[in-house]
């Protein structure tokens, strides 16, 4: 008889060279180089190149994917215009799922060895555009497509915001951009491999790993660690706040726990080192404050179970402080993981390809004899 694997933990369905996790020791390495490096010594576009062709480029391999993405941040008027269209409270990952989609009508691109990298650089171009936009729709504000600059990160906060972003907001954004990269095969990308795996256009590909980040299970769990603190309001009212929710309501918390790490996410000790660095205002302190209080109490409770922070809880007070709502967290994130996504479907569909079909065992009545509608009770 063949055995269920719940939420298919621990199934290998693919082979990788992009993402290392040792999710005992809380280590994570791109393409063998560790995250804290990457963070400390990158910038996304050089993390862009490592991920789609296996090495850290040299100067001028790093000048061709600029230049690359440089060109690509246009998008088909229609798509801004069918953004425009939806409700300004409009779910920011669904305003995204419909950019994409409406991306997918333009960009309908068969696969092919060789164009595959190219295709990937014009679709994190257009991704800057559509986040981007997405704030600026929502806020009411008219459309901007991003302009060149020294790196993605400043020409996405400019767009965005339509100011002269400071050199620590970039920073900041910049690591943001390199530590959601990739994370192996959570559910989004796994959503993703199972439409690249019919051979559905890479678009396509992306609105399936977006519907799959929404989830506060997954990517939604920053915007969901960030509300609790809110709730909370003041670093007073923490334990009693975890004792209320967590413990008699057995409510999660949220940015906690992992299926791989069994330790600290490695992240989450950087995004925290960012916030820590960040967060300047009495609101965003304070914040911080509930932040670490809630970490401590979350740690003495579930350490024992192997349930630390996980990269969701500090990564909104960064995101915050550069001058993001709430609403945006999971977009922000999805901007920098569309890179994940695409080299794993690449990765996947040119060195590995098969249709991903499982199997679910059956476990209703094996056969029944029709009974016709007038004679059922
Ligand atoms: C970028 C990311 O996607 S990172 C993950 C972001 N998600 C979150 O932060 C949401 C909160 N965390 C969770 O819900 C979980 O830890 C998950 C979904 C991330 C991973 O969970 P899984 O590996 O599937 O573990 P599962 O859901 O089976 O839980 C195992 C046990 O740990 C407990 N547990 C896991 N996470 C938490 C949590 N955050 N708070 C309280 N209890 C938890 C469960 O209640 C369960 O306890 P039990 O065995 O006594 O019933
Ligand atoms: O690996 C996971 O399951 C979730 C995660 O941390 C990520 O996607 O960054």
């Amino acid at each position: 008889m063949s055995e269920i694997s719940r939420g298919l933990e621990n199934v290998f369905i693919k082979a990788t060279s992009l993402t290392y996790i040792d999710g005992e020791k809380g280590i994570l390495r791109y393409g063998g180089y560790n995250i804290e490096d990457l963070v400390r010594n990158c910038s996304f576009e050089e993390v862009i190149h490592l991920m789609l062709y296996g090495d850290l480029p040299n100067s001028e391999q790093l000048k061709k994917v600029k230049e690359r993405i440089n060109e690509s941040y246009n998008v088909p008027p229609p798509v801004i215009r069918i953004m425009e269209e939806l409700p300004h409270d409009a779910d920011a990952i669904a305003m995204m799922e419909t950019a994409f989609s409406a991306l997918a009508s333009y960009y309908n691109y068969p696969w092919k060895k060789g164009e595959n990298k190219e295709r990937a650089l014009e679709i994190i171009a257009k991704a800057s555009t559509i986040v981007a936009n997405v704030y600026r729709l929502k806020e009411g504000q008219k459309p901007e497509i991003p302009e060149p600059s020294e790196s993605y990160a400043k020409s996405f906060l400019r767009a965005t915001f339509s100011r002269e972003p400071s050199e620590e907001e970039v920073d900041a954004m910049n690591a943001a951009l390199i530590l959601y990269t990739d994370h192996e095969v959570p559910a989004s990308t796994t959503a993703a491999l199972v439409t690249s795996s019919t051979l559905s256009d890479m678009y396509s590909c992306i609105v399936s790993a977006l519907a799959a980040l929404k989830g506060p299970l997954h990517g939604g769990a920053a915007e969901a660690a960030f509300s609790q603190f809110l709730e909370i309001k003041d670093p007073s009212n923490v334990e009693e706040w975890f004792n209320e929710n967590v413990i008699k309501e057995k409510k999660r918390l949220m940015g906690f726990g992992h299926r791989v790490y069994k330790t600290y996410d490695p992240r989450a000790k950087l995004f925290k080192r960012y916030a820590e660095e960040l967060a300047r205002t009495p609101e965003s302190k304070k914040i911080l404050d509930i932040a670490e209080r809630l970490e401590d109490i979350g740690i003495k409770n579930f350490g024992e179970k192997k349930i630390y922070p996980n990269t969701d809880f500090y990564s909104g007070i960064v995101f915050y402080s550069i001058g993001f709502p709430v609403y945006m967290f999971t977009s922000l994130f999805a901007l920098s993981r569309v890179l994940g996504w695409l080299a794993h479907i690449i990765e996947y569909v040119e060195d590995q390809h098969r249709l991903i079909r499982p199997r679910a065992l059956y476990v209703g009545p094996i056969k029944r004899d029709f009974i016709p509608l007038s004679s059922r009770n």
